[in-house]
C-alpha cells in the first residue's frame, strides 16, 4: 500500500520533536496506522540541530507544504494566529488533512476551520492544542461519549505549574524560574500567553467545547493570571491547608456554563493540589462516570510530539472511514450544538481567599466581618498575622458566594478608612479529586 506523505511547517521546539518522533519510531507507528508514515517535506525558516533533516525535502516556504500535490497530511507547528490560519485554509482547500498544536488558532479560528474542513472533507486533528502529551481530547470525545459531563477542572498551562511550583517548594523569584521555562522550550514565543492565563484559557475553551457540545468561545472566557500571586499569598495559602494552582475550570449550570481561568486555592490533600512542576492534569465529573483525572506532561518536544503523531495516525485511519462515520471534530454534531450561553464571571459561585491590610485600630475586624455578612458571605477562617507594625495583614477564607456580591462587600471594604489598599483575592475550589 502506498505510504501516507506527511508535511511538517514549523521546525522549533514540537516540530523537531514531532520529525524524530515520526523517524524514530517510524516502524512501530506503521503497524499501529496500518500504512508507513514518512515525512515528505518539511518547511522551516532555518535548520534545527535537533533533528537531522538530511534525506528530507526542506522548503523555507511552509506554503509550499500546503500546496504541494505529493502530501496527504499538514502538520502545522508554527504557532499564532494569522499566518497559521491562512496556511491551515490553504491546506484545506487543498485537501489535504490538518494537525495542529496550535490552541490560539484552534480556540480563535476553530468554528471557522472546522466548518471549512467539513466541505473539504478533511479531518483537522488537534490533540497536542490541550494539556501537551495527555490524550485528553480523545478521552473526552469519544471515551466519555455516554455522559453528561457536569464539569471539568484542570492545571493546563505547564509554564504556569512549574513557576508556581519552584515558588512554593524552593522560594524562587518567578522571572527567573520564567527564563527557565522558556529555555525548556515550555513556554509560548510570548510568554505572556502563559503567565496571564491566555494559554489556558485557549485550551479551556477548546475543552468545553468537546464537553458540552457548544461552539468555540475564547471571547466570552474569563482570564486571569499568575503574575499577582505573592510569596506571602503561598506561605498562607500552605497554613490554610491549601496550594495555589492555576486552574482552568468549565462547569454546566442551568443558564449557561461557566468558562473561566484564574488562580485557584486547592485543599492539599486533593489530586490536583499535587500535579507539580510542567506536568498537567484535567479532571473531568460525568454523570456516569463519576470523575475522572488525566495527568501527565504538558509542555515540552517529545510529550507534545507523543500527540501529534497520535494525530497523524488518527488520520491514516480515517482515510479509510466514509466521512459521515468520522468522529465529530468537537466531539458533538456540526448541526447539533448546543446554543446555552457562557455566563459572565459575576454569575459563577466559588470560595474566596481575601488578604488585606487593615490599620492595627480596634473593631477593624468588626466592620469587615458586618460587611461580608451584610452580603450574605459566611466566613471559615480568618487570621490576623502578628507584626510590630501599624499596619497587619488580615487573611479571610469564605464559603461560596456569587462574584457578584463578592465584588459588591470586596468594595465596600475597600472603602473602610482602615483599610490600606487594595483587597487581594484568590478564588477557593474543593473539587474533593
Ligand atoms: N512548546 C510546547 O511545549 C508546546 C507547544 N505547543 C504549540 O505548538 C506550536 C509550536 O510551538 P513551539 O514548537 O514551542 O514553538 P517554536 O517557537 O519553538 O517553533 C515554531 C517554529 O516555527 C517557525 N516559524 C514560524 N513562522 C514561520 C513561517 N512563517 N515560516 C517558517 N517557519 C516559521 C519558527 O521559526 C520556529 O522555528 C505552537 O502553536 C504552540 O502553542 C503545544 C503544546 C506544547
Ligand atoms: N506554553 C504551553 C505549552 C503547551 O501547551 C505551556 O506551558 O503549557
Ligand atoms: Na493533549
Amino acid at each position: 500500500m502506498k505510504p501516507v506523505k506527511v508535511g511538517i511547517c514549523g521546525l522549533g521546539t514540537v516540530g523537531s520533536g514531532t520529525f524524530n518522533v515520526l523517524h524514530r519510531n517510524a516502524e512501530e507507528i506503521s503497524r499501529r496506522a496500518g500504512r508507513r508514515i514518512i515525512v515528505e517535506q518539511v518547511g522551516a525558516r532555518r535548520d534545527n540541530a535537533a533533528c537531522d533533516t538530511r534525506g528530507t525535502q526542506v522548503t523555507r516556504d511552509i506554503f509550499e507544504v500546503a500546496t504541494n500535490p505529493e502530501i496527504d497530511v499538514v502538520v502545522e507547528l508554527i504557532g499564532g494566529y494569522d499566518v497559521a490560519k491562512s496556511l491551515v485554509m490553504t491546506a484545506i482547500e487543498n485537501g489535504k488533512h490538518v494537525v495542529t498544536a496550535n490552541k490560539a488558532l484552534i480556540a480563535v479560528h476553530g468554528n471557522e476551520i472546522f466548518e471549512a474542513a467539513q466541505k473539504h472533507n478533511v479531518m483537522v486533528a488537534f490533540e497536542a492544542s490541550v494539556a501537551g502529551g495527555i490524550p485528553v481530547i480523545k478521552a473526552i470525545r469519544e471515551g466519555l461519549a455516554a455522559n453528561s459531563i457536569n464539569w471539568l477542572a484542570g492545571i493546563i498551562n505547564g509554564t504556569g505549574n512549574f513557576i508556581l511550583t519552584e515558588m512554593r517548594e524552593k522560594g524562587r523569584d518567578f522571572a527567573d524560574v520564567l527564563a527557565e521555562a522558556q529555555a525548556f522550550g515550555y513556554a509560548e514565543a510570548d510568554p505572556t500567553f502563559d503567565v496571564e492565563g491566555i494559554d489556558a484559557a485557549h485550551k479551556l475553551t477548546i475543552l468545553a467545547s468537546i464537553a458540552f457540545g457548544i461552539p468555540l468561545q475564547f471571547d466570552k472566557a474569563y482570564t486571569e493570571g499568575i503574575s499577582c500571586i505573592t510569596p506571602q499569598d503561598v506561605e498562607y495559602a500552605e497554613e490554610l491547608g491549601y496550594r495555589i494552582k492555576h486552574l482552568g475550570i468549565s462547569r454546566r449550570s442551568e443558564h449557561g456554563f461557566e468558562l473561566r481561568v484564574h488562580p485557584t486555592l486547592v485543599p492539599e490533600s486533593e489530586l490536583l493540589a499535587n500535579v507539580n512542576g510542567v506536568m498537567n492534569a484535567v479532571m473531568v465529573d460525568g454523570d456516569a462516570v463519576g470523575r475522572t483525572l488525566y495527568y501527565g506532561a504538558g509542555a515540552g518536544a517529545e510529550p507534545t510530539a507523543s500527540a501529534v503523531v497520535a494525530d497523524v495516525v488518527d488520520v491514516v485511519r480515517t482515510l479509510t472511514a466514509d466521512r459521515d462515520n468520522r468522529v465529530p471534530h468537537l466531539a458533538f454534531q456540526p448541526t447539533a450544538l448546543s446554543d446555552q450561553p457562557i455566563l459572565p464571571m459575576t454569575e459563577t459561585e466559588t470560595g474566596f481567599y481575601l488578604r488585606l491590610q487593615a490599620a492595627e485600630k480596634p473593631g477593624v475586624l468588626a466592620s469587615i466581618t458586618k460587611i461580608l455578612g451584610d452580603n450574605g458571605i459566611n466566613i471559615e477562617a480568618i487570621v490576623q498575622k502578628e507584626t510590630s507594625e501599624e499596619q497587619v495583614p488580615v487573611i479571610l477564607l469564605t464559603q461560596r458566594v456569587k462574584e457578584q456580591k463578592m465584588n459588591e462587600a470586596i468594595e465596600a471594604i475597600e472603602a473602610l478608612d482602615d483599610i490600606i489598599g487594595q483587597v487581594t483575592r484568590i478564588r477557593v475550589e474543593h473539587l474533593k479529586g
